[in-house]
């Protein structure tokens, strides 16, 4: 398929960034495609939460291009880019302790939508519907009145995943997401997961290979913040770049 004949989610050019003279990300291309799971793996060090940071508008880049659909997303502000439909998780989770996982979910539901005044309570309506849809979506439906703080670790990353669907975004970057969780718990993540990219993308960094084989439409190596190798899991893996720089032979 040609990059021309496909209309990709993402398109990042040529991206660069350097602190103090060093190139922690340089001159990465990579394009992200409509209910793909791209996941990014690499050494300790190699640019893959760098990336992130410079697709959501955390850290500025110094060159290059990252263009979500037809908006050129590098000189857009953070919250810009939210609303542009672009959501970002980090590694731990900040989901709001004291309150329940409705009320989480409830806080994040996009405000400034719809029509306000009489139509109060349609949108009530509309918000639990749209809460119980995302909480049977990260399985948490049997424990919306439950306060976060009482959650398992693996829950409170569910619930703060629910916290950006209910936003609803096109692209969806997580970084670590499994990290922390019991075998299950990875099991029903990549469940989920599998479950999301039906109506949108999503960009996963990630450590543990079991879980990156069972979710990954494809994946990008990343060394010394260039790519090492991209494409299937399959072949990735048996790519001799990729052995060296993990297995050092
Ligand atoms: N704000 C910054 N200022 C200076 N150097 C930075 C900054 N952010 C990242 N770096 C450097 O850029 C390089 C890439 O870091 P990054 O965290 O993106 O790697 P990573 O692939 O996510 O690693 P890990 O798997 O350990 O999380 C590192 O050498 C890091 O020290």
């Amino acid at each position: 398929m040609s990059i021309h004949q496909t209309s990709f989610v993402l398109s990042v050019e040529d991206l660069t960034v350097s602190f103090d003279g060093f190139k922690a990300v340089d001159g990465l291309t990579f394009y992200v495609e409509p209910n793909e799971c791209r996941v990014m793996i690499g050494p300790n060090g190699a640019g893959k939460t760098t990336v992130l940071d410079l697709i959501c508008g955390r850290t500025r880049a110094t060159g290059g291009s990252v263009r979500f659909k037809d908006q050129e997303l590098l000189t857009m502000r953070e919250d810009q880019i939210v609303l542009a439909g672009v959501g970002r998780k980090f590694q731990t989770p900040s989901v709001y302790e004291d309150l329940s996982v409705f009320e989480n979910l409830e806080l994040s539901f996009p405000r400034g939508h719809g029509v306000f005044g009489s139509l109060f309570f349609r949108r009530d309506a509309e918000v639990k519907d749209r809460i119980q849809e995302i909480a049977e979506t990260i399985f948490l439906a049997d424990l919306l009145d439950e306060k976060a703080a009482f959650l398992s670790h693996g829950q409170k990353q569910w619930l703060e995943i629910g916290m950006l669907l209910i936003q609803d975004p096109e692209l969806l970057m997580l970084d670590e997401p499994v990290a922390g969780m019991s075998v299950a718990e990875r099991k029903k993540t990549a469940e989920l997961l599998n479950r999301i990219i039906d109506h949108r993308s999503v960009i996963v960094i990630e450590h543990d290979m079991g879980f990156v084989e069972d979710i990954a439409t494809r994946v990008t190596v990343l060394h010394q913040g260039k790519t090492l190798s991209e494409g299937k899991m399959d072949k990735v893996k048996n790519d001799p770049k990729v052995i060296e720089v993990y297995l050092g032979h």
